[in-house]
């Protein structure tokens, strides 16, 4: 019986996570602050603050894998960002090792290298270029993974989700669009990937117009089957308009949230 920890599993992801990543090898421990309903078979409840580093320590107590979902999940100022983002994040690593767990999931986001433009297919090694505030803390959380892995030993995959979403809803969606079914597999690989130290991947659906390479973790067996193009009559059909950085970033929107530079230099690659 492997015994995954979820923080955050309240949430967006988590509720999709919660119902997929079940398993009769598997006991998943659900951590929350809001409410997380009853336990299922095989499901275990935590309803804490995981700002609570004692209370997250007992938390891990013979968990082999954390899963980190909790955080702020968008742009915000500052204030809103830091206790969650931040701290959380600290928090949740320092209790995985005081709590001698061996392997950390953290939910990383494209927002961390948002700034690239989507006519470029971008690898995992590219400059860090946020979105925003959100991107930077996703960047530091990445950061602290992989201090924890060469510090203290610590196996830690960073998934840079994109846009988990039931279907994609637009233009930009075609190309950083992730299926649930993908997510899913994708975080099932994370679980049960082969023993690493530290690395980074796209969590991005198989799309026809997806700008990401995965290839440096092909051994990760990550296979995503969706394709975001399925949808483009109905995407076509929103007529949603994006903002001027909206449709050809890989962040999107957040990168038009008070953005005020020139757009040629902000949209450099490097
Ligand atoms: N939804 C998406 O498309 C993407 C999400 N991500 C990341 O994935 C993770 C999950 O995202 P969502 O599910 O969309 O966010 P969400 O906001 O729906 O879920 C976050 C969960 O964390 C919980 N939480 C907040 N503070 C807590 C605390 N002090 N103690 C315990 N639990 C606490 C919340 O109650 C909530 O259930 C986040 O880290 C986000 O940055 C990254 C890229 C894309
Ligand atoms: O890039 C995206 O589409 C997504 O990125 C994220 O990190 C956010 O959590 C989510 O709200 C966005 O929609």
């Amino acid at each position: 019986m492997k015994r995954i920890l979820l923080v955050g599993a309240a949430g967006r992801i988590g509720k999709v996570l919660r119902a997929g990543l079940a398993g009769p090898d598997r006991i998943l421990r659900l951590v929350d602050i809001a409410p997380l309903g009853g336990a299922a078979e095989r499901e275990e409840i935590c309803n804490i603050d995981a700002t609570d580093l004692d209370a997250l320590i007992l938390a891990m107590k013979d968990v082999d894998v954390v899963v980190n979902l909790a955080a702020f999940p968008e742009e915000a100022d500052w204030e809103t960002i830091f206790p969650l983002n931040y701290d959380l994040t600290r928090t949740a690593f320092e209790a995985a090792r005081q709590a001698r767990v061996t392997r950390f999931v953290y939910a990383s986001s494209v927002q961390a290298v948002g700034f690239h433009p989507l006519a470029t297919t971008i690898t995992d090694d590219v400059r860090i270029k946020p979105s925003g505030f959100y991107g930077v803390s996703k960047a530091f959380g990445e950061a602290l993974g992989s201090l924890y892995a060469d510090k203290y030993g610590l196996s830690v995959g960073c998934l840079r989700i994109a846009s988990f979403e039931e279907r994609p809803t637009d233009e930009r969606m075609l190309s950083t669009w992730l299926s649930f079914d993908d997510g899913i597999h994708l975080f099932n690989c994370a679980i049960d990937a082969p023993d690493h130290h530290y690395y980074r991947v796209f969590g991005v659906s198989n799309n026809t117009r997806s700008r990401v390479d995965n290839s440096h973790v092909a051994w990760l067996g990550y296979r995503p089957s969706s394709d975001a193009e399925d949808y483009l009559d109905e995407v076509r059909a929103t007529g949603k308009q994006l903002g001027p950085l909206g449709g050809i970033t890989q962040g999107g929107g957040a990168c038009d949230v008070g953005f005020s530079g020139d757009s040629d230099a902000a949209l450099k690659a490097c």
